[in-house]
């Protein structure tokens, strides 16, 4: 009994005790909860560890795995010590036993500049002269940009698409792009790199592949194969060249630098937060101007169309600024939590967020409430050799790998029975005609709610609550029937279309693409027909062939 009141005393002594140092304390409470994790620091220790984990890789032939390691431990090596030096001959020696022998030469140079060990130089030297014997071995023709390629001349003011493409705006359909050509199926009208966009780390939402950050280039988001320098000074981004590297810093980097472990685990913050540091480089770093840019321009609605070709970077990034703002944005309400927390910890912008806060939320809200509605998700072909036995699922021919914010995409509504399918090929989006588009049409994507599968009423019921508008295309308009309702109207090209979506993915490169052309002639031939089973058979397989064709035309064992 006694020990029961002692213990009910004690409990109630410890809660008071801890409501007053709560009390007396919470302003650094308060701090704790507050504080962010900084950029992992650059450890010769830890390099060499990944490096031998990467060595017991490349004993077993396992090259994929290999370069990852090496690539992991290139980003923590210290600057102006031999391990980078070390890794970049590893690497070498990877791309010697792959055939690739350019990228072999290149990382001998990068060992070469990275302190490689002078008296080790010859055995660099043995293998270089090995490479330039061997060169010209290697088959690389199945390239996929050999495909695509835009179908008609370039638009003068926008270059990445088609000149017949134009952009309208109506009360119904707001901004919205027509073609004032016939279209073709198999037509590529566009292809684009985004204004913005950020590799996937981890998502609640889709599987990323594992250590995305060291498979991509930060700022393009192109793989090749795993060829990629490391920042200087973080050890979380890695760039594809010196280009894209020094690009990146000057744009945003250099603010993302030192917060990039808390950025790489805050999803969606990552983008909103890339595109206040890319407006705040562009005009220098100075908040009064952006803020004083964007008051005046407020009412001025900008789209891609608007950017002024014979203009300066400067100028043509201000309109593409404006011309992000300008997108539709969504009336939720965001929290800005953890921007904030970012921000107000940030070593260098600290300061900007405390005297300018109310803007830079403002700022910020609209950018979450434009991704909400605007943002595109980018996908990659993983880059790793399959077992042969191994079947290629169509879910798996690509993966999410990133983020981006596109100027052009964004102006293209929506129907349930699209005209055009988007693939993503190194970090650039592409438009492939899927049906004929007949002069003056509009062009559309689809927002995920195709009517092969899914019926009408949850199509309506989702893009109404997504995206706010009621849908009457084609297909929820005529009620066209779904599968399995969907019947077919010519038996022989229905025998056809089932034989190309069996055989599309198992095709050699350069014979699934003539499967594909013929499916693409089909589709232009029978459009009368549409919808009937065979058709909405061959759409599916242009899709698949679309997106394994895109994958990178090298894999890795
Ligand atoms: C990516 S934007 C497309 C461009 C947009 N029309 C504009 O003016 O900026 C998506 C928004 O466009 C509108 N939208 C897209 N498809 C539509 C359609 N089929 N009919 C009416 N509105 C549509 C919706 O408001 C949707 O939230």
């Amino acid at each position: 009994m006694l020990d029961k009141r002692v213990s009910r005393v004690n409990s109630f002594l410890i809660k008071l005790l801890s409501i007053i140092l709560f009390t007396t304390h919470y302003k650094y409470c308060w701090r704790f909860c507050l504080s962010i994790t900084m950029t992992q620091a650059k450890s010769d220790k830890r390099s060499g560890e990944l490096r031998a984990d990467g060595n017991v890789f490349y004993i077993k032939r396992q090259f994929f795995d290999a370069l990852l390691k090496y690539n992991e431990s290139l980003c923590y090596a210290e600057v102006d010590t031999e391990n980078a030096g070390l890794v970049y001959a590893n690497r070498s020696a990877v791309y010697f036993e792959m055939k690739l022998f350019d990228k072999a030469i290149k990382n001998i140079e990068l060992a070469k500049l990275h302190k490689y060990p002078e008296k080790n130089f010859e055995i660099l030297d043995r293998r270089a002269t090995k490479c330039n014997e061997m060169k010209g071995d290697r088959d690389t023709t199945s390239d996929p940009w050999n495909l695509f390629k835009l179908t008609y001349p370039a638009n003068k003011a926008v270059p990445f698409i088609a000149d017949c493409l134009e952009l309208k705006e109506s009360e119904k359909y707001g901004r919205h792009i027509i073609t004032n050509k016939p279209l073709k199926v198999g037509d590529v009208v566009s292809i684009e790199t985004p204004f913005c966009s950020v590799l996937l780390s981890e998502s609640k939402f889709v599987e990323v592949p594992p250590a995305n950050i060291y498979q991509r280039c930060s700022n393009c988001l192109q793989d090749s194969t795993l060829d990629l320098i490391p920042c200087s000074t973080c050890t979380k981004a890695m760039f594809c060249s010196q280009e894209c590297l020094e690009t990146s810093y000057k744009r945003y980097h250099r603010y993302e630098c030192p917060v990039m472990d808390e950025l790489l685990s805050s999803g969606s913050v990552h983008i909103a937060l890339r595109l206040f540091f890319i407006a705040l480089s562009t005009f220098d770093g100075s908040i009064e101007t952006v803020e004083k840019f964007f008051g005046e321009n407020e009412r001025k609605p900008t789209t891609v169309f608007d950017v002024v070709s014979s203009s300066s970077e400067n100028e043509k990034n201000r309109t593409r600024l404006l011309a992000i703002t300008s997108l539709m944005a969504s009336k939720k309400l965001f929290s800005l939590h953890q921007h904030g927390r970012i921000l107000s910890n940030h070593p260098r912008l600290k300061s900007v967020w405390e005297f300018h806060q109310e803007f830079i939320e403002s700022f910020i809200q609209k950018l979450c409430r434009i991704s909400d509605l605007n943002f595109h998700g980018i996908f990659g072909g993983s880059l790793q050799e399959r077992e042969q036995n191994q079947k290629t699922l169509p879910n798996d021919l690509q993966q999410s790998i990133g983020t981006g914010s596109l100027l052009f995409a964004s102006l293209v509504n929506h129907s349930c029975v699209n005209n055009l399918l988007r693939t993503c090929v190194q970090g650039k989006v592409i438009y492939v005609v899927c049906r004929p588009v007949p002069n003056g049409a509009q062009l559309f994507d689809c927002y995920k709610t195709n009517f092969m599968k899914q019926r009408k009423a949850e199509r309506q019921a989702r893009l109404f609550k997504d995206f706010g508008f009621p849908c009457d295309c084609e297909a929820c308009a005529l009620n066209f029937p779904s599968p399995p309702a969907l019947t077919f109207k010519d038996v022989k090209l229905l025998k056809f279309a089932k034989k190309a979506d069996e055989e599309i993915l198992t095709l050699p490169r350069g014979k699934a693409v003539e499967k594909y052309r013929e499916c693409c002639d089909a589709l232009e031939r029978n459009n009368r027909n549409y919808p009937c089973i065979e058709l909405c058979f061959l759409q599916t397989t242009i899709a698949k062939f679309l997106l394994n064709h895109a994958r990178p035309a090298i894999l890795i064992p």
